[in-house]
């Protein structure tokens, strides 16, 4: 395809070139949490920063791995695993927050997504709507291992991406709140996790290149257990999912040399 960029030889939207990032890609939806995740590489560079696209580069345990921001929603989560790919990756693991929806789910928690309810656009102009959006099994076992090994509560489940924060938190103040509200319900019977906004898109977009991804998430709050009355702190430190998604890492780098 004909690249959009002034340089040629960067991708249009995340201003990266192949060669600049590692094969292993840690992608938080904030820039902001970026720098943060990348003092666990070693000698971490800034690649490139541009529109929601942060990306760092440095070394894990001998390898080059890339920490790369996805923004908000499917879009542009798309867009960052088409271009990373394009410039060398092939194994992603996206640490975010999302809001738990089991009473079960508390705030402080960590969710890994085993596969995510595609009630988004951007994974329907990729694949027909009844092909499931399945994280990759070895991007998923080793998360399980990580949040195992760093000591977190940690859940494993299905999760929802759906396109509207608001959608989610003001469901009755939308026009379409009558079926934002009964498929809440539905999810919530299903044993739904918790509510995002980019795994389902990046799912099926791993499936369509042919590379792996994972999710794992922050629970920042619930809004079932504030129905229920139950306690329900907000938590804002990601720092215990970004340690979980780094520490898979290291195990996805250490199963792929054994498999060498
Ligand atoms: O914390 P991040 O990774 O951005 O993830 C969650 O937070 C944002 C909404 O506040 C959405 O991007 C959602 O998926
Ligand atoms: O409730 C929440 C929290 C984080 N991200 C979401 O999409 N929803």
């Amino acid at each position: 395809m004909k690249n959009y960029s002034e340089d040629i030889s960067r991708q249009y939207h995340i201003q990266v070139a192949k060669g600049e990032v590692g094969r292993y890609v840690i992608m938080p939806g904030d820039p902001g949490r970026c720098e943060k995740i990348a003092e666990y590489l070693e000698n971490p560079v800034l690649v490139a920063s541009n529109r929601e696209f942060t990306t760092y580069t440095g070394m894990l345990d001998g390898e080059k791995v890339s920490v790369t921001s996805t923004g908000i929603g499917g879009p542009s989560a798309a867009i960052a695993m088409e271009e990373l790919v394009r410039c060398g990756a092939d194994t992603f693991v996206r640490i975010g927050t999302c809001g738990g929806m089991q009473p079960e789910v508390k705030s402080g928690d960590i969710v890994i997504a085993t596969g995510s309810i595609r009630m988004e656009g951007t994974s329907k102009e990729y694949a027909p709507i009844e092909y499931p959006a399945v994280a990759s099994l070895e991007v998923t076992n080793a998360l399980v291992q990580a949040a195992k090994e760093d000591g977190c509560i940690w859940h494993t489940g299905v999760v929802q991406s759906k396109d509207a924060f608001y959608g989610q938190h003001e469901p009755e103040a939308m026009p379409v709140g009558y079926e934002l509200l009964n498929k809440w319900e539905a999810w919530k019977k299903m044993g739904c996790l918790a509510s995002e906004m980019e795994s389902a898109a990046l799912f099926i977009v791993a499936g369509k290149l042919r590379v792996r991804a994972g999710a794992c998430f922050l629970v920042m709050a619930n809004q079932e257990r504030e129905k229920l009355g139950l306690e329900n702190p907000v938590v804002h430190d990601t720092d215990m999912a970004v340690r979980t998604a780094v520490d898979a890492v290291r195990n996805l780098i250490r199963c792929d040399k054994e498999k060498e």
